[in-house]
């Protein structure tokens, strides 16, 4: 790659991220942290996507390396998707989700030593409507309960239900690539 970013830091455990990560052609290690991922009330969805990328930031001060944080959340006529509790939840998210348009909010912070600075980008997603029996086997075969709003746009999901997207497909997978790798050649 021309541009030489320096040591970078993904504070992620999905596997998305860091897969995405590397398509950017980017080095960089996985740290990882406890964080608390509640947020206060009255906040946007993209509010809420910001508010706890930073949150999990906070954690890092990234001396010379830049510690990239994300938080990805699905939204829906105002009410907010967020990974289902279990398979019941996860059944309700989907009905929802099914025959609708509905928006994703990733928010990502880069922290660098004292720098922090958050950004989001935001996605519209429309599926078609689907069975209760498609959203069992979806359920019982791809079981996405570490995914907000119950699926996955990499998987069956994205490929049979999906109809439209309008925005960036990488920020519904956890990261904004494209806006990403921008504010990173500000960044640093
Ligand atoms: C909507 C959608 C979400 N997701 C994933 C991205 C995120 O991993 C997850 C949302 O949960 P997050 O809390 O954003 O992230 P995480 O807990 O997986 O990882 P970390 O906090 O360590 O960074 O949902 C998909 O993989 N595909 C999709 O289509």
């Amino acid at each position: 790659m021309s541009v030489q970013f320096p040591p970078i830091i993904l504070a992620s455990k999905s596997p998305r991220r860091q897969e995405l990560l590397t398509l950017m052609g980017l080095d960089f290690k996985v740290e990882l942290k406890d964080v608390d991922e509640s947020y206060p009330e009255g906040l946007s969805p993209a509010e809420i996507a910001v508010y706890i990328s930073g949150q999990k930031a906070k954690a890092f001060t990234g001396d010379g390396e830049i510690v990239i944080t994300a938080d990805t959340i699905v939204a829906l006529n105002g009410e907010i998707l967020g990974k289902p509790t279990d398979r019941a939840h996860a059944q309700e998210m989907l009905k929802k989700l099914s025959g609708s348009k509905h928006e994703v909010f990733t928010g990502v912070t880069l922290v660098k030593g004292e720098r922090m600075y958050s950004f989001y980008d935001r996605t519209a997603v429309t599926c078609k409507a689907v069975t209760a029996t498609e959203i069992d086997f979806y359920i019982d075969n791809y079981k996405p309960f570490d995914k907000a709003g119950s699926y996955g746009v990499q998987d069956w999901w994205g490929i049979v239900v999906v109809e439209r997207i309008e925005g960036s497909y990488t920020n519904v997978m956890g990261l904004p690539t494209e806006k990403l790798y921008n504010e990173l050649l500000k960044f640093i």
